[in-house]
């Protein structure tokens, strides 16, 4: 029998499917395991199911050895992972897509009804103690029907975030590598980047971290957006956070909200320090449902590779 190795706790019987066709060694905690940890128990391993927390580099495959097979992440994003150290040694990746499209789409719009209208802020003054009173001045935020929504990466999140904005009654532009006929025809309007920046009164960024989209909104890009503007981020490194939490103290934006950060666990100092962001430990995904679809996709997808199947959502080669 082939052994495999999942490297966190996974849903509720996702692991027990993997029992009848192979060997697992299950690293059955919340905390991700440590560096030495990852690289001792891979080793001879022909499946592992990783998270977004274990990095998968040359180093990585040299410990599991030449049996390692398949890399199956347990997220969308595969950020962790050098394709090109994998293709080198023929070990296939994939992840977990479409399954939590509707649950992070959802928390997006949580995130953005938050900024928007300054739910933090308003839950910290009750809990503190403070006193407060109802004032027609008080707390006031951004109206959004009318308001024009801008989705950097408009892909099945982003499409998602846009069909929700319809009951908002929001106006919905969107840049992405090329057009999407279907987002054009639901009525999402494409503009080109410096001019998404400039008409976006609120903008969701859902593209991949990528080398090409690394910092892509930074302090110039913040200051393109309108004054008073929102920032929605659902991805790691594509907003840079420090130039986040300088364009919000500054007061040119409004408010932001972030839910994943470049370097988790660790929210920068900055953002912690402004309370108009409202920021989340990575929730996006974070409903029962979505997570056993997410843990029974990565075994999808390990089982096929290892009984000579198909894997369902194959990323590379
Ligand atoms: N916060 C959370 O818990 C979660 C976050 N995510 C994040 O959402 C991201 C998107 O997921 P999906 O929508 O399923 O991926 P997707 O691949 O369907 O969509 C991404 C879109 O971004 C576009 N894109 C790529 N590079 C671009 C660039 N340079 N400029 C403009 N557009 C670009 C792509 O063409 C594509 O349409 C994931 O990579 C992940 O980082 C996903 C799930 C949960
Ligand atoms: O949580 C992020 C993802 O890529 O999945």
């Amino acid at each position: 029998m082939e052994s495999v190795l999942v490297t966190r706790r996974l849903a509720p019987g996702v692991v027990e499917r993997l029992a009848p066709y192979v060997e697992v060694t299950s690293h059955d905690e919340e905390r991700p395991m440590t560096r030495a940890a990852l690289l001792a128990a891979v080793r001879g391993k022909a499946g592992v199911i990783t998270t977004l927390d274990d990095v998968v580099d040359a180093e990585f495959l040299d410990a599991a050895g030449p049996g390692l097979r398949i890399v199956a992440n347990h997220a969308v994003g595969t950020h962790n992972i050098d394709h090109a150290a994998c293709a080198a040694r023929g070990v296939l990746v994939s992840n977990t897509p479409g399954v939590l499209t509707a649950a992070t789409a959802d928390f997006t719009w949580a995130l953005l009804l938050a900024a928007t209208r300054r739910l933090g802020e308003g839950e910290r003054l009750l809990r503190s103690g403070e006193p407060w009173a109802w004032a027609p001045t008080f707390l006031l935020g951004m109206e959004l029907t009318g308001t024009r929504l801008g989705i950097l990466g408009m892909g099945r999140i982003g499409q998602a975030v846009a069909r929700r904005a319809v009951g908002f009654e929001m106006p919905v532009a969107y840049h992405n590598r090329s057009r999407l006929p279907a987002a054009d025809e639901a009525g999402a309007e494409w503009l080109p980047l410096d001019e998404l920046f400039a008409r976006s009164q609120v903008l969701v960024v859902t593209c991949p971290l990528s080398a090409a989209t690394r910092h892509l909104v930074d302090r110039q890009r913040l200051a393109q957006l309108p004054a008073g503007a929102v920032v929605v981020s659902v991805v790691a490194g594509v907003v840079n956070e420090a130039d986040l939490a300088e364009s919000l103290a500054s007061g040119h934006l409004s408010a932001a909200a972030v839910d994943n950060f470049e370097r988790e666990p660790a929210v920068p100092a900055a953002l912690l320090a402004q309370p108009n962001a409202v920021l989340a430990p990575h929730l996006g995904s974070a409903t029962v449902k979505t997570r056993q679809a997410m843990g029974d996709l990565a075994v999808d997808n390990l089982l096929a590779v290892l009984t000579g199947g198909q894997p369902p959502t194959l990323v590379s080669p």
